[in-house]
């Protein structure tokens, strides 16, 4: 025993353990393991969940660890993990039968067979974002990222599409999870027993999954490279013969589950707190993103070869990953007496070691607090068994190189197509054993604005970067523009079909367009930015920009146009016709009070091309006219009493004098989208009124211009629906 590290086993059974789980839900483990450091030095014995345990650390015991003999040293995880996962798991091998089924996963796994996916994933993201992302206002970012890199998971490596099939997986799978992670006491109703039955039933799913795709790669209907079940399904020996057994397949595809997804979404997460809270790293990162995105049509996924340009990108994951590494540390068995620098490790005991000791070792990683991307410039200048997020040796992390493709992706989509806020900037974790930031990260999202405009926001930055993507946007309609082109030629789509495809088909008498690409472009670019807030948005910009291009034709054939798109929204909607729509009458005399009181453009400018004269006075060529739609509609020569809401102003509306109601301006220039904004009005308030009641929470009626109205905090409600009949 004297051979035996320093330090104590502790109190029978308990040891150390709770200790240790107490400092990991604290997040002070480290500090924890430091005080054992100074107390023993970098190795001492104590007894962690009721086994006694080396406690190593530095790069010597790293190495020691990771490469040791697999005869000596076996890998070791916790009996939940072992009896939900299965026993022929990656984790419980070793050997022969580690490195055979370590083979076969790997083939699948290695950059030069995940190349051919990167579509695939981007498109998986891409969904998950618009079904989970676009048009929220805040979202809990861990349990989105868990959901999306399982979802990833289910379909490259499982082929497993969306569908009841994969809900069903899902749900099992949670069940599992909270199993795998609990007190193995296999009582009925404990978490553990649900956790076992859980596992059975995915395994059962997996085992049909199997049988499936046997069948149809015989009937040579599936590839042997289709996912990671056919591919392990193909490998073969020199015989012809099945290398890995259906029990294996079973048990790593649950271990791959579980490895790939808890992982990655805890990575992810923390990326998006660090861009949320540091400036400088998401310019770096957004400039190298949009610079990838700029040359990207619309619809067109990021290839590998975009993958290779996100140096910094990859460079800011990994300090993220030295920082806060989701897997702390592990244990090892050993299965013979070993020594490790003078000392005994006897028979059955664990070897445990852990990660940030390392990576905050200020001898290998100087200032090992601060956030510092450059420190991976230069890889190769990383001693060995020093940076360890994925493991090292015969055991490093199989999944590392596709955990890198699914966090670049994310963090692309994520950066080019929003903002964020953090709703709790404390920027405290706990360890559980993943680390897991306050309340799973909830963020309030904000939509990348397309246009910004100069006259607004002066900000240098959010005005370049609206013009790079409206650049991008162009580009994007462009190749609309062509598909539509080719589409009406081979007589697919129809000139009646949207606003591209109506304005493609307008002809003069010879036959030539009679709308320029360019112009095309330009303003399906405005009617973009006008309807995208709410409709009358267009009223506001129409006003302020005009239509660069003097072409009144123009302006009447999209107000043609927004025509026949009444007819489509009404086709749309199966329960309210053409003339039920007609009838809602009083509906909209309170509307057009509304924008009486609150009309959405405060006003505009014109700019003059030569001196003009009014009202007796000059107007210099090159200034600009202000005019304001307010002072009209609070006239009360005009409108009396203009402080009272009083819809039935509009009763007769012949009455009222020209250019004096203006909520959609007037003359040559008004708005063309009216009419759509009211068709779309009337339809939201009547589902609206005939669904719900609400109730106001903020009933403080104020609102500020910014330039449009936007009441306070955005007037958040509380909804009651209604019973439907
Ligand atoms: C940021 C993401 C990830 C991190 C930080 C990570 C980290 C690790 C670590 C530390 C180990 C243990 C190494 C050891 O015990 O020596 C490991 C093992 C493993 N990981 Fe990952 N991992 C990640 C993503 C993935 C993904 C996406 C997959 C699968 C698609 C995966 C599959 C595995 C498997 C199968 C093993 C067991 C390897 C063996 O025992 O030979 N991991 N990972």
């Amino acid at each position: 025993s004297n051979r035996l590290p320093p330090g104590s086993l502790g109190v029978p059974i308990i040891g150390h353990s709770l200790g240790l789980t107490r400092a990991m839900k604290a997040n002070t483990a480290e500090k924890w393991i430091e005080q054992r450091i100074k107390k023993y030095g970098p190795i001492s014995k104590l007894s962690l969940f009721g086994k006694p345990t080396v406690f190593v650390y530095g790069p010597a015991a790293n190495k020691f660890v990771f490469n040791g003999d697999s005869s000596t040293i076996a890998n070791q995880q916790t009996k939940s993990m072992r009896m939900i996962l299965g026993d022929r798991n990656l984790l419980e091998l070793s050997g022969k039968d580690h490195k055979r089924v370590r083979g076969a996963l790997v083939s699948f796994l290695k950059p030069e067979s995940l190349k051919k996916y990167v579509e695939k994933i981007d498109g998986e993201i891409r969904e998950h974002l618009k079904l989970h992302w676009q048009g929220k206002e805040q979202i809990t970012v861990l349990p989105m990222m868990k959901t999306l890199t399982f979802n990833i998971i289910c379909s490259l490596l499982f082929g497993l599409e969306r569908g009841p099939k994969r809900d069903q997986f899902v749900s099992n799978f949670k069940t599992m999870m909270v199993g795998m992670w609990s007190v193995p006491v296999n009582l009925p109703f404990t978490r553990y027993n649900g956790g076992l039955k859980a596992s059975a039933r995915v395994q059962n799913m997996v085992k049909d999954l199997i049988q499936e795709k046997r069948r149809k790669l015989e009937q040579k209907t599936a590839s042997p490279h289709q996912d990671l079940i056919t591919c392990l399904l193909s490998i073969r020996d020199e015989n012809g013969q099945e290398v890995i057994t259906e029990k294996e397949i079973v048990h790593n595809v649950m271990l791959v589950m579980v490895a790939g997804h808890d992982t990655s979404s805890v990575l992810i997460t923390f990326l998006v707190r660090l861009l949320a809270n540091d400036p400088a790293v998401y310019a770096a990162v957004l400039q190298e993103q949009e610079e990838i995105a700029k040359d990207k049509s619309m619809g067109e996924f990021l290839t590998w070869e975009d993958l290779t340009k996100m140096k910094y990108t990859w460079r800011v994951a990994m300090e993220t990953l030295r920082m806060i590494p989701p897997s702390f540390g592990g244990f090892r068995n050993t299965l013979k007496d070993v020594e490790y620098n003078g000392y005994l490790i006897p028979k059955g005991w664990q070897i445990f070691w852990v990660t940030s000791m390392t990576h905050m070792d200020n001898t290998i990683f100087p200032e090992p607090s601060k956030f510092d991307p450059s420190r991976f410039e230069n890889q190769a200048s990383i001693p060995p068994y020093c940076y360890l997020p994925f493991g090292a040796g015969y055991r490093v992390c199989p999944g590392n190189e596709f955990a890198r493709i699914e966090t670049l992706l994310v963090i692309h989509r994520l950066v080019t197509r929003f903002t964020w806020k953090l709703q709790c900037p404390d920027n405290a974790f706990s360890r559980n054993p993943m680390p897991v930031p306050t309340k799973g990260l909830p963020i309030q999202i904000i939509t990348v604005c397309y246009i910004t405009l100069e006259i607004c926001f002066l900000n240098f930055t959010r005005y370049n970067g609206g013009l790079k993507a409206s650049a991008r946007v162009q580009n994007m309609v462009k190749d609309l523009i062509q598909e539509k082109r080719k589409k009406l030629e081979q007589k697919t789509a129809s000139p009646h079909q949207d606003l591209i495809t109506c304005l493609l088909s307008i002809r003069d008498e010879n036959g030539q367009e009679v709308i320029t690409e360019k112009e095309i472009v330009h303003n399906v670019m405005l009617v973009m930015v006008a309807g995208h807030d709410t409709s009358s948005v267009l009223i506001t910009y129409s006003g302020i920009f005009g239509i660069q291009n003097d072409n009144a034709n123009l302006i009447t054939e999209i107000a043609k146009h927004i025509k026949n798109l009444k007819i489509c929204f009404i086709a749309n909607d199966l329960n309210l016709s053409f003339l039920q729509e007609i009838k809602m009458k009083y509906t909209w005399r309170v509307a057009m009070e509304t924008l009486r009181m609150i009309p959405p453009s405060f006003g505009g400018f014109r700019n003059t091309l030569k001196d003009v004269e009014y009202n007796g006075y000059l107007i210099p060529k090159g200034w600009q006219i202000f005019w304001v739609t307010s002072m009209t509609h609070m006239d009360n020569t005009i409108f009396p009493e203009p402080s009272k809401f009083d819809p039935s102003r509009f009763e007769d509306q012949a009455s009222i004098p020209p250019y004096c109601y203006l909520p959609f301006g007037a003359g040559y220039r008004i708005c063309p989208g009216n009419e759509f904004a009211r068709i779309e009005t009337l339809l939201v308030i009547h589902r609206l009124v005939t669904r719900f009641t609400w109730k106001l929470q903020c009933p403080d009626n104020a609102f500020s211009r910014n330039p449009m109205p936007v009441p306070t905090k955005g007037l958040p409600i509380q909804i009651v629906p209604k019973k439907l009949k």
